[in-house]
């Protein structure tokens, strides 16, 4: 049977969605959650960016030991450089490089000839495999490329030393016809070919991304690149999930394997929502609210007959299993422990406590904690620590008429209490009011989205926010019972976010 490989980009190629800007515990959080799925290759991100970026491979490289750390370059030695200098001490570095090939990028963007476009990625492939054990090269816009080009650049670039050949649909054009035959092409035009392995890194644009990447694996695709949740650049990139649902249920037709742990993965697309604020839509494929649930009267009838009548994936195959041990407020450590040990949240011995304070004071006020709340409420926890600059202390809105006014107390930036009060036409407005005259700063908020975490009208509210301050686009994330306080818990992330990476600029990261 064919083993496929697979190579998540969430952290790269995801992180490119537009609004979606993960702190460096996020991003490791993240990591480590991909490591417990089990995907081979974890793309963390693109070193040569910025200084966090470099910063936050380089802290995943050293971290992650199950699946290989890789981060993306352009044909370009400085590029490669900063990436060597992130990735050198992970297990088997692994550098991603890539030349757009296709006529409108060589003309209008690279401004290269075919010529060029061949020389410069070979010399690169060559600079790469000097230092990498492993490199691998991407044609950017392969898929409008023409195709005896293709065949010609990938089969150089393999001489010059590439050990995996990436065949991009950047911009979602291909359909899966014409995208597979073009993986059909290259084993049958490049001598060479058997020597790497071949990618499929696909986009969404016309919703054709799992399509296309399950048409190139039928064509000698061993490993297929993506994101979780589809999230990523524009309309997104393959939804990993997906693929692995399709490999795995048709394994009759596609007759092929991957090493991934599929229990983990409605908790990878929680973890991966809850910290990029991409809401999963209730009717995604694999690891949407509805995936699995049946509304009308003849699926209901047959599904209590037989199950298989109208699910064709169990629950329980992508983690979607019950638990039957109900937490509560009457709960003790061993049990609240327990369970956190079985949805895969690591927490240090020292934070236990804390946590379990948490919980406690959360149970108090809900009847059920349920494992959303348990995974919101750790990643919460854990990742709030980054920055810390302003700190909610209380909030109390008052309401007349269409009058709000809020008052509030922060813990400043140097730890003394500040209260103010103020005004806006509703809370949410005088909440952001007030903290915009306490911290001192100009903020535009650009978006605002609420989200319940579980049912009921005990669910917690977690608020996503996008704001600009500082000259800066940012995001913030606020988790609490009362949407009132996660609201104020979203700014104050987002702000605090901001100053952390001002503050962080002058220093260096990379050491
Ligand atoms: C399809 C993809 O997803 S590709 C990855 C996209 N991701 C990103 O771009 C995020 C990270 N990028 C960045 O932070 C910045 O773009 C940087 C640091 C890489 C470069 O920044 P800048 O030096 O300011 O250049 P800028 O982004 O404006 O332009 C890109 C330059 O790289 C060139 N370039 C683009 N791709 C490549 C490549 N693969 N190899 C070499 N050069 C390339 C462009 O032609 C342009 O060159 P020019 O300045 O001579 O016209
Ligand atoms: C960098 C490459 C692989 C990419 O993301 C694309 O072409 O979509
Ligand atoms: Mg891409």
């Amino acid at each position: 049977m064919q083993k496929i490989k697979i190579y998540d980009t969430t952290l790269r190629d995801g992180e490119q969605t537009p609004g979606v800007n993960l702190n460096f515990s996020e991003k490791l959080e993240i990591a480590k959650q991909l490591e417990r799925l089990n995907v081979d290759i974890i793309e963390a991100g693109f070193p040569a960016a910025s200084k966090g970026d470099a910063s936050s491979v380089q802290k995943i490289a050293q971290t992650i030991k199950n699946s290989t750390v890789t981060g993306l370059a352009r044909c370009v030695q400085s590029d490669m450089d900063i990436a060597w200098e992130s990735l050198k001490d992970g297990v088997n570095p692994r550098l991603h490089i890539f030349l757009a090939t296709s006529p409108i990028h060589r003309e209008y963007k690279l401004k290269m000839t075919k010529e060029q476009v061949i020389e410069t990625s070979v010399e690169a492939v060559k600079y790469a495999a000097a230092k990498f054990p492993v490199v691998q090269w991407s044609a950017e816009d392969a898929s409008r490329t023409e195709l005896p080009f293709l065949a010609e650049i990938v089969e150089k670039v393999i001489q010059a030393g590439a050990h995996v050949i990436n065949i991009p649909d950047t911009v979602g054009y291909g359909t899966p016809y014409d995208y597979g035959q073009i993986f059909k092409y290259l084993k049958e035009n490049v001598p060479s070919i058997h020597k790497v392995d071949l990618s499929t890194h696909c986009h969404d644009d016309l919703g054709l991304a799992v399509a296309n990447s399950l048409a190139a694996i039928e064509n000698g695709a061993t490993q297929v690149e993506g994101t979780i949740n589809g999230i990523g650049e524009r309309a997104g990139n393959t939804a990993l999930e997906e693929v692995a649902l399709a490999l795995r249920i048709r394994k009759d037709y596609y007759n092929t394997e991957t090493r991934l742990h599929l229990q983990e993965i409605s908790r990878t697309s929680s973890v991966v929502s809850k910290l990029t604020g991409m809401i999963v839509p209730a009717n995604k494929a694999v690891v949407g609210a509805n995936a699995f649930a049946h509304e009308s009267g003849i699926h209901q009838d047959g599904v209590l007959k037989e199950k298989s009548t109208y699910e064709i994936i169990s629950p329980e195959l992508v983690g979607f299993a019950s638990n039957n041990l109900v937490l509560g407020k009457h709960s003790g450590r061993h049990a609240f422990k327990n369970r956190l040990e079985e949805l895969g949240l690591v927490v240090e011995e020292e934070e236990i406590s804390e946590l379990f304070a948490d919980f406690k004071d959360l149970a108090d006020r809900k009847k059920e904690m349920t494992d959303d709340d348990l995974t919101a409420l750790v990643l919460e926890k854990k990742i709030s620590k980054e920055d810390q600059y302003y700190q909610l202390l209380s909030i109390e809105v008052q309401s007349k008429g269409n009058e709000h006014s809020a008052t509030i107390t922060l813990s400043g930036r140097n730890n003394e209490n500040i209260t103010k009060t103020g005004i806006g036409k509703g809370s949410v407005e005088a909440v952001y009011n007030t903290l915009e005259s306490m911290v001192d700063e100009n903020v535009n908020l650009l978006d605002y989205r609420i989200q319940s975490v579980g049912a009921g009208r005990d669910a917690l509210a977690q608020v996503f926010v996008k704001m600009r301050c500082l000259e800066m686009d940012t995001s913030g994330r606020g988790l609490a019972q009362d949407v009132i306080e996660a609201s104020a818990k979203a700014y104050l992330n987002a702000i605090n976010r901001v100053l952390y990476i001002k503050e962080s600029s002058d220093s260096e990261l990379v050491k």
